[in-house]
């Protein structure tokens, strides 16, 4: 007899990866899981709805939840019909600049999203998941949950602050049989990285020096669209490797999926002083950006691939 279908409750479905994620789990051939995709703002549904097709009100419900609000996580989780069993956090934003132009506001956002959004989420599953000893909270992190990628400074704290929340948890929850795992894209073609292009433009980052700004904008902006048209992944590949880990008996903690990104995840892997990723990101984006373009397009062709795969089970 088939098992029943698991209760998958998806953050951040109104574009993107938790979009395709929704979809592509609602329209499971074996009808193994029923989607609760949920978005902040119910006006931005047309999209989601139009991808689920047939499964819409099926395998599909969509519902409202902003991460940021005690009251619309608890009033979605008392909305849906049995328990969670799966949880992907997947809701989050970007911020993209120099530090000093930056507003506390707009630093605070992204923490409230990124990492408290989360955990109001987790806290809010997590008794019925012990009750229960059962369940799975996947986490969408990044890349920059691992190594600090320069004028990201907040978003990639925030992700920091994720992998060390739930390292911590993980290992408390074992013991409920709950498991815990990081999903780390590196750059995925998405609107995410539109919205920074638009927060960049609309921003004067007052305060900055002229010599920074220019690092900034002549220098980084250039190298991060190359990096993203070289290595950029679309959000079906996360979305696979999403879906392999919620599938595993024994889920990973860490999962990168962006193996043409892991030579630059390698260089702090491999060096743990932290001595030879900063000195090369250093060099690679001031002194030598001929060669910055050379490796990217390296990267893009697959030829500095690492052999190290970091989809290793869990302890
Ligand atoms: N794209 C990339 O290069 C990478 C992205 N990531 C991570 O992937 C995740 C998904 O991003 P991605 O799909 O790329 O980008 P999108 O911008 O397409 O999707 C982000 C989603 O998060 C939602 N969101 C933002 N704030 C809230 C909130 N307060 N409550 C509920 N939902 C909210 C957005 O909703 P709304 O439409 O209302 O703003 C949107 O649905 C993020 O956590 C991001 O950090 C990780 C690595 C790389
Ligand atoms: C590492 C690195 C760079 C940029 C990396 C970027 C831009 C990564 C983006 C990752 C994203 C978008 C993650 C989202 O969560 C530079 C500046 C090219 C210099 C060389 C080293």
């Amino acid at each position: 007899m088939a098992a029943a279908p698991r209760t998958v409750l998806i953050s951040g479905c109104s574009s993107g990866i938790g979009l395709e994620l929704a979809v592509q789990l609602a329209r499971d051939p074996r009808q193994r899981y029923k989607v609760v995709a949920t978005m902040r703002d119910l006006g931005k549904k047309g999209p989601l709805e139009a991808a689920a097709g047939e499964a819409l009100g099926q395998t599909l419900t969509v519902a409202q939840l902003d991460v940021c609000s005690d009251e619309s996580v608890a009033q979605c989780l008392s909305s849906i019909q049995g328990e969670v069993d799966v949880l992907v956090n997947n809701a989050g934003v970007g911020l993209v600049g120099p530090l000093e132009g930056i507003s506390t506001a707009a630093m605070q956002n992204v923490f409230d999203t990124n990492f408290f959004g989360t955990v109001r989420l987790v806290k809010a599953v997590l008794p019925a998941m012990k009750r229960r000893r059962q369940g799975h909270i996947v986490v969408v992190s990044s890349v920059m949950g691992l190594q600090g990628v320069v004028f990201n400074d907040i978003y990639a704290a925030s992700k920091f602050a994720l992998e060390g929340f739930f390292e911590s948890l993980a290992i408390q929850l074992l013991q409920f049989n709950i498991f815990i795992s990081l999903v780390e894209p590196g750059p995925v073609i998405t609107e995410f990285e539109g919205k920074l292009l638009a927060q960049v433009s609309a921003a004067e980052f007052p305060g900055t020096d002229p010599e920074t700004l220019c690092y900034f904008r002549d220098l980084y902006l250039p190298a991060s669209r190359d990096l993203f048209r070289s290595v950029g992944q679309s959000p079906q590949d996360v979305v696979q490797a999403i879906v392999k880990v919620i599938n595993s008996s024994r889920p990973p903690l860490r999962r990168q999926p962006n193996v043409r990104y892991s030579p630059l995840t390698m260089l702090k892997a491999v060096h743990p002083s932290g001595r030879l990723y900063v000195l090369s990101s250093h060099r690679l984006l001031f002194r030598w950006p001929r060669l910055l373009n050379l490796g990217l397009r390296c990267l893009a062709c697959g030829c500095l691939r690492s052999q190290v795969s970091p989809d290793s089970p869990h302890p």
